[in-house]
């Protein structure tokens, strides 16, 4: 299907997110849109998969205007977004989310159209399940994705959600695909599966269109490429275009070629943030060296865990100003560990203690009172409220000088962290209409000045290339100012850019702390494939329980 984006336009009270956008979306292609957080992407994918209505232009599918009043208009007209969350329902198996949404043949409760070359649809009184789970197993068995039917969505990994959306999508018949992000948080293995289906699916000549920020991505999948900045198409190219000209493209000429991540210079050394100052007990930042004493963060002999992992550490110390990185598939148990030192999840033995003080057992009100932050990586559902303005979310975090808030007080506080963090917002902005990155700025400008232990799960993820590199010269000024960073990251480069020390997690085992000095990528992948050598304290994982968990729970 060929998609045609004609002078779109898009207003959010003052803010102009599509200005006028116009551009063209081949059949049998895949083009990538990207640009700086906040540049209009998501809102023109909104606007594509029928969320939201332009305020001015049209779209024409196959040479056809269509006005989308609705995400079912969309997709009756061929148009499928995978969103960066999957819109499946926890509860459901995957048999019955794969059929959500699938209209019923004339009248009567059973499958449509099957997706699958050469088969005609399945029609009953009652729903065929039995031809639908062939139908899922067999479209999945196409794309090399291993599905359970019978499987929880709830104990399902972000990378094995989307597929399963991917596949309800195809089966709904869509002729276009808009991804947004599609390769945060999942493993590399779903990666390369995905990018293969993408392949084929490009070849059977559907249009896809593929929001990101990573330009490995782009480079390894798109035909042609639209910048948009500032709710304006800045330019396009065609594939390859080189990583320069897209990096000069999204942010002009602001990012000079050694602000970039090795990834997006085809490896080129890298001008190195500042780094820590001299550790005052002589402890070198790497090579796996503890700290003698009075730790920033100290863990002796804790076990915690959930329904499926236990997760047992004998010993961790780390220095005021140190960085740990935690490495590994998402779900392996970093997430566990990261609230278990936020007071959050309560250890099942041992000893935990923050600045010397034993926190062991304490409620999540003592961590904060001793220094800890926690910044979750679901910042929608965890991080901050949606409905609540960015002003509101600063006064629930101001310390109670006396009964009544100060409105004007906390208006200011509003106006400094939005100018310090240089969030586009306002502060009666509510957050849930803040783009993706500039949610991120909130919830670090939410972190109060002189924390002890600051434990980020995913701290640049969705962010723009510029965005990351100030994010971390933020918290590596908060590492010089004496506070020791523990973070979880599915970016390898990351992990080995901004660590001093890394923990790899596979499966709930954790391995001894690795100076990176001693690691390389390939060493680092291995160690996330299971290869955690000898040292690695063995964790049987526990026997799945019943109910499934929530969804959003550490998978
Ligand atoms: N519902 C909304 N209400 C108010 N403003 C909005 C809304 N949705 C988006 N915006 C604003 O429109 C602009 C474009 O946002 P959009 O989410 O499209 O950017 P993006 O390029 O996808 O960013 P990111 O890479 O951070 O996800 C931003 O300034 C954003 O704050």
């Amino acid at each position: 299907m060929r998609i045609e984006i004609e002078r779109v336009a898009k207003r959010f009270g003052p803010v102009k997110a599509n200005d006028g956008v116009s551009l063209t979306i081949q059949a049998g292609a895949v083009h990538g849109l990207l640009g700086e957080n906040g540049a209009g992407k998501s809102t023109l994918l909104r606007i594509l998969g029928g969320l939201l209505r332009p305020d001015a232009g049209r779209l024409l599918f196959d040479g056809r205007p269509v006005a989308l009043a609705s995400p079912a208009d969309a997709l009756a007209a061929g148009v499928g977004v995978l969103h960066q969350e999957p819109l499946d329902f926890p509860p459901l198996t995957v048999l019955e989310s794969y059929l959500v949404a699938r209209p019923r043949a004339a009248g009567a409760g059973g499958v449509a159209r099957s997706p699958l070359p050469g088969r005609g649809g399945a029609a009953g009184v009652f729903l065929p399940r039995r031809a639908a789970r062939e139908e899922l197993l067999a479209l999945a068995a196409r794309f090399g994705f291993s599905v359970d039917p019978d499987e929880h969505v709830a104990r399902l990994t972000l990378g094995e959600r989307q597929q399963i959306e991917l596949l309800r999508l195809l089966s709904l018949g869509v002729r276009a695909l808009l991804l947004d992000e599609p390769t945060t948080g999942i493993s590399g293995a779903q990666q390369e599966a995905l990018f293969s289906a993408l392949r084929r699916l490009k070849a059977d000549g559907k249009a896809i269109v593929l929001v990101s920020h990573k330009l490995s991505d782009v480079e390894a999948l798109c035909d042609r490429v639209t910048v948009l900045r500032q709710g304006k198409v800045a330019g396009e190219a065609e594939m390859p275009a080189g990583a320069d000209r897209l990096v000069a493209l999204m942010f002009g000429e602001a990012l000079a070629p050694q602000e970039r991540s090795p990834e997006e210079d085809g490896g080129a050394p890298l001008a190195p943030l500042e780094r820590l100052p001299e550790p005052s007990g002589g402890a070198e930042p790497s090579g796996g060296a503890e700290p003698s004493g009075g730790a920033a963060l100290a863990l002796e002999g804790v076990a915690f865990g959930d329904h499926r992992l236990d997760v047992r550490i004998a010993h961790l110390a780390v220095r005021r100003g140190e960085v740990i990185g935690l490495a590994g598939l998402e779900g392996s148990g970093q997430r566990l560990l990261l609230r278990a030192c936020a007071g959050l999840l309560r250890a099942r033995r041992g000893r935990v203690a923050v600045g010397g003080a034993d926190l062991t057992g304490r409620p999540y009100p003592a961590f904060l009172r001793a220094g800890v932050g926690y910044l979750p990586a679901d910042r929608r559902r965890e991080g901050l409220i949606a409905g609540l303005s960015i002003e509101e979310h600063v006064a629930l975090r101001a310390p109670r000088p006396g009964l009544f808030l100060r409105p004007r007080e906390i208006r200011r506080a509003a106006e400094r962290a939005i100018e310090a963090l240089r969030i586009r917002g306002r502060p009666d902005t509510p957050v849930e209409r803040l783009s993706g990155g500039n949610q991120q700025r909130t919830q670090l400008a939410l972190l109060p000045a002189g924390l002890a232990l600051l434990l980020l799960e995913q701290p640049t993820r969705g962010l723009d290339l510029a965005s990351a590199r100030w994010v971390w010269e933020q918290l590596l000024a908060r590492c010089r100012a004496g506070a020791a960073l523990l973070f979880a990251s599915s970016d390898l480069d990351e992990l080995m850019r901004y660590s001093d020390r890394l923990l790899v997690f596979s499966g709930g085992r954790v391995s001894p702390p690795v100076g990176v000095a001693d690691l390389t990528l390939d060493r680092l992948g291995r160690m996330i494939g299971g290869e955690l050598g000898d040292a690695a304290l063995p964790s049987a994982p526990r026997a799945p329980a019943l109910p499934p968990p929530p969804a959003g729970s550490d998978r």
